[in-house]
């Protein structure tokens, strides 16, 4: 999938990735009120409207893109209706080709690691029967527990042909809380990057391995340390747009090939139409708007990277 991934990256020229993080304050009204119409104010109200604003979005933008990223909290949310809505949107975005990172964020002991692999990235037999659960392409690993945490996702990679990408640096103002503790002379996530380097050493790909990690766009300085440790993961870089994030930030999260790095924005751009600079599409547009902030995204990060060559 990593080279799925990278092939799509090429022929898009959009090193970018569409968080579907759907918040019902971010959905249009139009849009609530069919829902609702149908199945009341419940949870399957919800769950129908995140589902149709997600689709308006990846049929407004799927042709521009690589990947999407649904973040299954939002989903979880609305119970399961809501989990039904994930499985609805991972399944649409699959027939529209497109490579689906599941923002999961999962890590248990080893056992129950397996198990959450399994549900988002493996097969599950059920008697002479083989279904696949949710069926993303990559998975967000929490690493937290160490290597018997991560090695059942690493397990169902290989067998799959899927990937990973595990936190090393997060975005949020208190990552340094621990993720910059100095262990050793070294702050912790580069002890986390090391670790990434060597779990996807026998995981590569053409170029790349498929055992990428994530790292904030909100942390630049880290990020280019981080490059040079791990260079053969594909870094996820979330934080552009809504956490202050931008292209000129972002580009010593690429290698000089020009890749290595996929950038998400999520809040940037599915609730475009209600910034400013996108306003003129309306409500009833808000793919329109998406489309266009996918647009400016994919442009200002090529010419933060031309720019630097
Ligand atoms: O793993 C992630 O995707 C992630 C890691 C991180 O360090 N920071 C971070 O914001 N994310 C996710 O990236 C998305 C960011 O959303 P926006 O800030 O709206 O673009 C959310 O789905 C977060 O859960």
């Amino acid at each position: 999938m990593i080279n799925k991934l990278v092939e799509k990256i090429k022929k898009t020229g959009a090193p970018i990735v569409v968080g579907l993080d759907p918040m019902l304050n971010y959905i249009p009204q139009h849009v609530l009120d069919k829902a609702y119409a149908e199945y009341g104010e419940t949870l399957e109200g919800a769950a129908e409207a995140v589902w149709q604003f997600n689709k308006e979005i990846v049929d407004k933008t799927y042709d521009l893109i690589p990947a999407v990223k649904p973040q299954i909290a939002m989903y979880e949310q609305f119970g399961i209706p809501g989990l039904m809505a994930f499985k609805k949107t991972v399944d649409y975005c699959k027939s529209k080709d497109l490579v689906i990172i599941g923002d999961v964020k999962r890590g248990d002991i080893g056992s129950t690691s397996a198990a959450y692999a399994t549900a988002h990235l493996g097969k599950i037999k059920v008697g002479s029967k083989e279904y696949t659960p949710f069926g993303e392409d990559f998975a967000t690993v929490n690493p937290y527990l160490g290597s018997d945490g991560v090695n059942p996702f690493v397990d169902v990679c290989k067998e799959e042909k899927k990937g990973l990408f595990i936190l090393v640096k997060t975005s949020n103002p208190s990552s340094g809380e621990f993720q910059d503790r100095i262990i050793d002379g070294r702050p912790l996530y580069e002890w986390v990057g090391e670790k990434v380097a060597e779990w996807g050493a026998d995981c590569m790909g053409d170029e790349y391995s498929y055992i990428g990690a994530v790292v904030g766009a909100t942390y630049p300085e880290m990020g280019k340390v981080l490059r040079e440790i791990m260079p053969k993961s594909y870094i996820l870089v979330p934080g552009y747009g809504a956490q202050g994030g931008q292209g000129k930030d972002l580009v010593h999260f690429f290698n000089k090939d020009g890749l290595g790095a996929i950038v998400n924005s999520s809040r940037g751009i599915i609730a475009a139409y209600k910034q400013e600079a996108y306003a003129k599409f309306g409500p009833e547009n808000f793919g329109d708007a998406s489309r266009a902030a996918v647009e400016a995204m994919v442009a200002d990060i090529s010419g933060a990277l031309a720019a630097a060559k």
